[in-house]
């Protein structure tokens, strides 16, 4: 067997950046070549460009009217209105001809009078040069329009065509060839004929990275997958080393698994500058150099693939064609809840951001570094320092924008219990205003009223049953937020139930079985609804929790207990009857429960809070909530209670 990969020294981010950065001479690597003007969009400029043409290129009306020397003008007035004869001292002219010998003032059409037989009168002295676009008002022959290293614009070639140059030197884009392993992987063509079955992965990460190449203003060269033999991987990163790339991304087999090769391949061709980074995702990256080339080996996981090139690959491609590295713009952001990070690496949190009143809160999405979802859904990403624990949820600390500004203040920011009609919700809200969007945080119903009283969300669902009347969440709202305006919307009533795998096969009929040894429960975690909901019918039947095995599991949402139940984690979880068909499940009903939606009374006139009280009334959505099964719709919208 081959011998499984030790990490070199896992460096700081710093340390890997600045290592990878000496160890080449990157402003040397591309080839300059002459390209026409029109072509050049996006390109780099190899050298310093001057004009060989001025613009324009002789003295121009800028208005149309007529072409005067000012001096011929002198001493008209209102009063004492003075009349040119047409063709001797003043010429017609449009905007943009050239003006007729000696002229060297324009009148505008509007300010003239013309009294017939060729006179024109004017009421007005003209100055000199007025309205007339002098020889080389806008580039003059000679002058330097470009330095090196400029990216051309559309704008650019625009004033290059003007400016005479209708040829450039340019850099030539750098190749960057991407070299995808994996004996798991599966081309999307065959997985469009059929599904994956297990231990098979739709090959995307070749995607992933030639989009990123693209973006970076590079070109990648896809190369064929190559299976996990270190032979066979070290030959095609071989090649691609001898081909006209300048640059190789090995993807995969970086970290310690039995067939990661990576390392072994790009220390047997060359040299592994680092191996291991102390970041998270991507902590495995290697970066190497073979023949004097960047061979990089990016991990397999997405997430950690895109922070690799991210960091690393980005910046090598900006510095080979003279730019600066990509620098994002930044915001002062509150987290929505503590986000704890393990000493000693710096993590990369994928968020979603969203003003809340004065705060730009960030609402953290999922932390796997194989979630794609959660650089898809980002908005910003928080970088938690190798020396912090975490960050605090009072605190400020900066996100880096991955959308624009804009989208951040259209974003409902919602945290509390969740509810599967949360996510329909963001739907038909953006089919009112296609701006809006929804971010959504389920950390429970209690600490959905925290955040609703720390200002850190517009709203949040809530379900906690008080014990003692039936009712729902208000006793909670009076006991913990006694000074803060809000009002309780009910979204709907909603079936809450056992979720068991399809047929059913461990008999489960009611919450005693709970207790059997065969049966293993997944729950939910304190704080939230449907936890309050289990203990207090477990209390009911005069249940110990410490009889059910799985009582300590805990997960997030209701779909992450189906999930569960589905893959065989558990044999049953709590529920919404939402998820259980979702999924395919069965589904034994237990009680009929009221969820609300608690809004702080400040944000009551918001924009955002406006569309989904709107959405609420609207029949479609109501038809496509009821279509998940288990919901009673009739309240929804109706006011349940207000402080
Ligand atoms: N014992 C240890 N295991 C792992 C460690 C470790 O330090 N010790 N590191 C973990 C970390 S962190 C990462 S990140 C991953 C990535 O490791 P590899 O680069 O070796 O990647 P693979 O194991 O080959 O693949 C991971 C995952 O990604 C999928 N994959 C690979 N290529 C593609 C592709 N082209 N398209 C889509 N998906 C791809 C692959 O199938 C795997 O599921 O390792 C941890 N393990
Ligand atoms: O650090 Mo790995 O890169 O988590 O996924």
């Amino acid at each position: 067997m081959h011998k499984r990969n030790i990490y070199l020294k896992k460096r700081p981010l710093e340390e890997a950046r600045e290592l990878f950065s000496s160890a080449f001479d990157w402003g040397k690597m591309l080839a300059v070549r002459t390209v026409d003007t029109v072509d050049a969009l996006g390109m780099i400029t190899a050298e310093e460009v001057f004009a060989h043409y001025s613009s324009p290129g002789y003295h121009a009306a800028a208005m149309d009217g007529v072409a005067v020397k000012a001096s011929d003008t002198y001493g008209a007035d209102d009063e004492n209105p003075l009349l040119l004869k047409e063709g001797e001292k003043v010429f017609f002219v449009n905007t943009g001809q050239p003006l007729p010998g000696g002229a060297d003032a324009v009148v505008m059409i509007e300010d003239l009078h013309q009294p017939g037989s060729g006179l024109v009168e004017f009421r007005q002295a003209a100055f000199p040069w007025q309205h007339v676009r002098r020889v080389g008002e806008d580039i003059v022959a000679g002058e330097l329009l470009f330095p090196s290293r400029h990216k051309l614009k559309a704008e650019d070639l625009a004033a290059l065509l003007q400016a005479g140059v209708f040829h450039l030197k340019v850099l030539e884009k750098p190749k960057v060839a991407i070299i995808p392993t994996g004996h798991e992987l599966l081309d999307w063509q065959e997985a469009e004929k059929k599904a994956p079955g297990p231990g098979v992965i739709i090959e995307s990460n070749s995607v992933l990275l030639a989009g990123l190449v693209r973006e970076a203003g590079a070109e990648p060269l896809v190369m064929e997958r190559q299976p996990d033999d270190p032979e066979v991987i070290s030959r095609a990163v071989e090649q691609a080393v001898e081909s006209s790339a300048h640059m190789v991304l090995l993807n995969a087999g970086a970290s310690a698994g039995s067939k990661d090769f990576s390392v072994h391949v790009i220390g047997g061709l060359g040299e592994v500058l680092v191996h291991g980074v102390a970041v998270m995702p991507g902590k495995p990256s290697i970066l190497g150099k073979v023949k004097n080339k960047p061979v990089i080996g990016t991990p397999g996981y997405a997430v950690s693939a895109w922070v690799c090139f991210d960091q690393f690959v980005a910046p090598a491609l900006a510095g080979m064609q003279g730019q600066a590295p990509p620098q994002r713009i930044t915001v002062q952001a509150k987290p929505a809840r503590p986000l704890p990070s393990k000493l000693g690496q710096e993590e990369f949190l994928r968020v979603h951001l969203g003003r809340v009143g004065q705060n730009m809160v960030a609402t953290p999405l999922k932390r796997g570094a194989g979630t794609i979802t959660s650089l898809t859904r980002a908005d910003g990403l928080m970088r938690i320092g190798v020396h912090s624990e975490g960050l605090e949820a009072s605190a400020f600390a900066p996100a880096e924008i991955l959308t624009s500004e804009r989208a951040l203040e259209n974003t409902l920011v919602v945290v509390g219990s969740h509810d599967i009609t949360l996510d329909l919700l963001a739907g038909h809200m953006a089919k009112k205003d296609p701006l809006l969007r929804v971010s959504s945080s389920h950390l429970g119903s209690l600490a959905g009223l925290m955040a609703a009283k720390e200002g850190r969300s517009h709203l949040g669902g809530t379900h906690l049953l008080d014990t003692e009347t039936g009712d729902y969440n208000v006793s909670y709202i009076k006991r913990y937020l006694p000074d803060l305006p809000v009002k309780l919307v009910t979204l709907a009533y909603r079936q809450q139930g056992m979720i068991v795998k399809k047929g059913n096969p461990k008999g489960i009929q009611s919450l005693s079985d709970l207790e059997r040894a065969d049966v293993r429960l997944v729950n939910r975690q304190a704080g939230s609804g449907t936890r309050v909901l289990l203990d207090y019918a477990l209390a009911q039947e005069g249940m110990d929790a410490d009889n059910i095995r799985g009582y300590s599991q805990e997960e997030y949402t209701h779909m992450a207990v189906a999930v569960q139940v589905l893959s065989g984690g558990a044999d049953v979880g709590v529920g919404i009857l939402a998820a259980a068909k979702a999924l395919d499940l069965d589904f034994i009903p237990l009680v009929q429960e009221r969820y609300d939606l608690l809004i702080p009374k400040e944000h009551l006139e918001d924009h955002r809070v406006q569309v989904l009280l709107d959405t609420l009334e609207n029949p479609d959505f109501k038809k496509a909530v009821m279509k998940l099964g288990g919901y009673d719709v009739a309240p929804m919208g109706r006011t349940a209670w207000e402080s």
